[in-house]
Order: C-alpha cells, then structure tokens, then sequence
C-alpha cells in the first residue's frame, strides 16, 4: 500500500481561501450530529448557500442529510472486525484510520468544487474518542485546517446534562477536543425543545452556581467536579455556546452569527499560528499516514497468521479491498 502524493490542486501551502467554510460535528452518539446536520443542510441550501457533506462514521444505519462523500462506500467496518479479529469500536477506528490515510482523495475533491461551495459540514462517529485520540482525527484535522477555515461544532444533548456531574464529563470532553484540535469551538446545546438550555448556560457563566447544584450531590466524583469547575472557567471564555435544536431549527440563527464569529477567530488567531506551522504539520500529517499505512500493513500479517482455516481467496479479497479503495462522491443537487 502506498501513500499517495499531494494533488497540486490541493498544495498545502498555498494560500487559505475565506470559502468553504468546513465544519466538524463531533458529539457523543445521540447527541443529534446526524439530525443537527441534515437542519444545517436544509436551513443553508434554503438561503440559496451551496453545502457539500461527508460521513465519517463507518457505522452509521441511516443519514438524514444526502451525503457527497460517505466513508460507507469504501472500506466496510464489519469485514475489517472480522478478518483483523476486532471489536466494533476497534473496526470502526480501523475504518477510518484506512479513510484518512487516503484522505488526500477528499481533499481533491473538493479542491475541484470549493469554488462552488459555501459549506463543508464533516459528521463523525458518536465513539468522540475514535476520532478525537486517533491518527485519523489528527490527519483529518491537520489536512482541512491548512486548506479551509475549519471548525469545530461540539454537538451536547441538552437533556443529558441535567446533573451536573454530567454536564462536567460532557465539558471535560469538550475541553479534550479543543485542546487536541485548537479550531475555533462552538458547542451546540442540542434538544432545546426538550429542555432549554438556560441552566447550562448559568453553570458556565457563575462557577458558583455549579458549585451549589454540585453541593447536592454527595459522590466523589461531585467533590473532583468542584474542585474542577473553576479551572473550567478559564475554558469556557475560549469557547462560544449556542443553544440549539435540530428538530424545530430553533437556534440556528444563533448558530449561525456563532459560525460567523469562528470564522473571524480562524482568520485571526489560527491563520497566523498556520503561517509558521504548516510545514511542519504537513510533514507531521504524513508521517502519520505512513504510520498507518504501516500499522495496516502489520495488521494485516496478523490477520493473514490467524486466519489460516479462513479460505485465502477471502483474506486476499479483504486485503484488495482495503488496499485499492478509491473515495468517490455522490453529485451534489
Ligand atoms: N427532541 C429532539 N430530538 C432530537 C433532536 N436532535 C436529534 N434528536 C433525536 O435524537 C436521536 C439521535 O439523533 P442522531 O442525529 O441520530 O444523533 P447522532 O449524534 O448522529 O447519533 P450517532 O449516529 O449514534 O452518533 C434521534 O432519535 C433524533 O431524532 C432535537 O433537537 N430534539
């Protein structure tokens, strides 16, 4: 397997363009990712805008957008479990790692539409740490930053944060995501048709509040959440929060102005952060996808070693298969 070389059409230094805007959606699974989505698509193409999506999740039954790229069509999750002897966290991580070392076909594409387009909106697996820990999700990253003004939405169901030692994991995650990606944040409190997401808001706002609903819980983990949600605050004011729901489009305008102001922080702060870096995290991102290519590699010796009662036709299939995958894309409307 091979690592391919860069398009020209996508040259990693060259200049950024103010357009398309690309959008990662990254939330625990039933958050609403899929749902948000598939508003964003409707909400945006009804103001006349040209958005393009990708599916990142190998596992996903049923998209509720129509999607251009669809990491579905490439490497299937279940036949990497079973021929490399994994799990269904392991496959799907195993998926995408397979994706992103190919990554640069993505990247090709929409070199050739970004002219045309206005938004990229990137939805990913609910697993947050197959994305947010892998090789993949750096890659992915590193790959669209240096190309795009990227951002993070951080999708949080609103009705799962009622008790504050929830609404603190759910932050800590939030927290791990903006410092691994350092894009531009927005958290979207999803399901406010459920449940306003006001008292969320407070909690961020006046650590003390938080503090009070902490009091009333009585575990060891309240008292870690405590001591933590101070430090919290310092996080919070780098971050932008809306709330939101996907079902009535409530809050979208709010999440609209939220993607203008990312914007304006990508140009402002992450533009000139990319002037120095990026070619040291071009080198970084394909020193990475060499990792991989390497990691698959020994992957699939082992697979080969433990499948041997296995018909070889279908190891060689498999390994044809994984090997000479190509991204294509679904036409746009
Ligand atoms: N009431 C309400 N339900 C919602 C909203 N957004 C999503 N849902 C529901 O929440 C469930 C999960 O939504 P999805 O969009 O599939 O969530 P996801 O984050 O993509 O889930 P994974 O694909 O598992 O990662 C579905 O039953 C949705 O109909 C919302 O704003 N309000």
């Amino acid at each position: 397997m091979e690592v391919e070389s860069v398009d020209p059409g996508t040259d990693p230094l060259r200049s950024i363009p103010k357009s398309p805007v690309v959008v990662l959606m990254i939330g625990m699974a039933g958050s609403g990712k899929s749902t948000f989505m598939h508003r964003m698509v409707v909400r945006l193409q009804s103001k006349q805008k040209k958005v393009y999506t990708v599916n990142l999740d190998p596992a996903v039954r049923n998209l509720a957008y129509p999607v251009n790229i669809d990491i579905r069509d490439t490497v299937n999750y279940k036949e990497v479990m079973k021929h490399f002897g994994l799990g269904p966290n392991g496959g799907i991580m195993t998926a995408l790692n397979l994706f992103a070392t190919k990554f640069d076909q993505v990247l090709s594409i929409l070199g050739r539409r970004a002219e045309s387009l206005d938004y990229v909106l990137i939805d990913t697996p609910g697993q947050i740490e197959v994305f947010n820990w892998s090789a993949s999700g750096q890659i992915v990253c590193d790959a669209l930053a240096v190309s795009y003004p990227t951002l993070v939405c951080y999708v949080v169901d609103t009705a799962r944060c009622v008790k504050p030692v929830t609404f603190m994991s759910n932050m800590l995650y939030a927290c791990s995501i903006l410092y691994k990606t350092k894009l531009p944040f927005i958290i979207a409190f999803n399901k406010i048709d459920v449940i306003p997401h006001d008292f969320l808001k407070e909690w961020m706002e006046d650590f003390e509040k938080l503090g009070d609903a902490l009091s009333r819980e009585t575990s060891y983990v309240a008292s870690l959440a405590r001591s933590m949600s101070l430090a919290m605050e310092e996080f919070y004011s780098n971050l932008r929060s809306v709330g939101v729901s996907a079902v009535t489009g409530a809050g979208c305008e709010d999440f609209e102005k939220a993607m203008v102001e990312a914007c304006k922080e990508f140009e402002e702060s992450y533009v000139p952060f990319l002037l120095e870096q990026r070619r040291d995290l071009e080198a970084k991102r394909r020193a990475a996808v060499e990792e991989q290519v390497k990691s698959f590699e020994r992957g699939l010796d082992r697979a080969k070693r433990g499948h041997q009662e296995l018909e070889s036709e279908d190891v060689l299939q498999l390994e044809e298969d994984v090997r000479n995958f190509s991204i294509g894309e679904h036409e746009m409307d």
